[in-house]
């Protein structure tokens, strides 16, 4: 198991600086994600780790080992990336005997590592299939069993899943989930879907321009956002404006339209620029009463077990709330006044 870290890292193309003096420790052993936007720089941090880019200055390390000017087949990682790469006209085994060959590992123990790495992958039945003839999951699960086979000492995965349709995707999920928990193998994984981060992360690295925004686990990512901008991608969370009175013990007392709340503080404090974030279950409505926020319902959406509504504030701010709908519990109607109430489990943010 290898630990996998970069000391300063700067990468640039031509005059376009995409990574700047960048580091970050990816610990060995677990399912490390690279989550943000498209082109904050996530496929090129990966790209350098894999050695297809050589970074303008800095250092990344495999464990003790110097990789900075190593090159990219000497690395000892195993590559997944969206388009499967496979060779379509060659069979599922050949496809997957293809690195241990270019090691030069001799035949007898090739059929055997392929024969347990496509057991593993639930792949046997196809061995002699062209990879042309599988679906898409299964061509993945090829891919994978590609990478996998020898033994490399980090796993990267650039957005594997996103040519996959909605039901095989998170299918997929599970399935790379215990894959890498069974193999154990430092696995760093590139996605911009949040939902994917979260489901399948020991350890999220959120991007932003070529930057961390922050390093969190899946629960800390999206439970407490430091920033605005990681409360909006992760999540979708609501941002309101609020006046903080007080910070005591992590608990802050703040004022939306007159009304007091108390939710956590999350780090901030007192005169910093920050906003509420709400996550839509973290608010709940009511009827109309006085003494309360009220607000306007201005969409309903219903969802089976939940019902998603868009309300609009007195401030001019819409905020998104999610109910739980029970067979008796109260709906409320478009154009409706309703009551609106937040949870103490929402927090601050600094708004950058
Ligand atoms: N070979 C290249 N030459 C010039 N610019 C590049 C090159 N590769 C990437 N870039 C630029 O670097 C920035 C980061 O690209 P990168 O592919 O790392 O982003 P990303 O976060 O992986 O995005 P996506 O999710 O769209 O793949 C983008 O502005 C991109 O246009």
């Amino acid at each position: 198991m290898t630990q996998v870290d970069f000391e300063d890292v700067s990468v640039s193309f031509g005059p376009v600086a995409v990574l700047e003096n960048l580091s970050l420790s990816i610990s060995s052993g677990g399912f490390f994600t690279l989550l943000g936007p498209s082109g904050c720089g996530k496929s090129t941090l990966l790209r350098a780790i894999a050695g297809f880019i050589r970074p303008d200055s800095g250092t990344v390390r495999f464990g003790a080992r110097d990789m900075t000017h190593v090159v990219p087949h000497k690395r000892n990682t195993g590559l997944v990336f969206q388009d499967y790469a496979l060779f379509p006209h060659q069979n599922v085994f050949d496809n997957v005997a293809y690195g241990l060959r270019a090691r030069k590992v001799n035949e007898a123990d090739i059929s055997a590592k392929v024969t347990t790495y496509l057991g593993r992958m639930g792949l046997s039945k196809f061995a002699n299939r062209a990879t042309s003839e599988l679906s898409g999951g299964q061509r993945q699960r090829v891919a994978l069993a590609r990478a996998l086979v020898i033994e490399p000492d980090v796993l990267l995965m650039d957005e594997p899943l996103s040519a996959l349709d909605a039901n095989l995707r998170q299918e997929m999920r599970l399935f790379l989930s215990e894959i890498q928990r069974e193999v154990g193998v430092t696995t760093i994984f590139v996605t911009h879907d949040q939902d994917e981060a979260l489901s399948m992360s020991d350890q999220i690295a959120l991007m932003r321009n070529g930057q961390i925004e922050q390093l969190s686990t899946p629960h800390d990512l999206h439970h407490r956002p430091r920033t605005s901008y990681t409360a909006a991608f992760v999540g979708g969370a609501n941002l309101l404006a609020v006046d903080v009175k007080d910070v005591q013990n992590e608990t802050a007392t703040c004022l939306i339209l007159g009304s007091e709340f108390r939710v956590a503080a999350n780090g901030c404090r007192p005169g910093e620029p920050v906003k509420l974030c709400v996550h839509h279950q973290e608010a709940s409505l009511s009827n109309a009463g006085s003494d309360t926020i009220n607000g306007t319902v201005t969409a309903v959406v219903f969802l089976g077990g939940q019902t998603s509504y868009q309300v609009a504030l007195p401030t001019g701010e819409h905020l998104k709330v999610t109910q739980t709908t029970g067979f008796n519990s109260p709906q409320f109607a478009n154009g409706a006044t309703v009551s609106i109430d937040f949870s103490e489990q929402c927090c601050l943010v600094r708004d950058v």
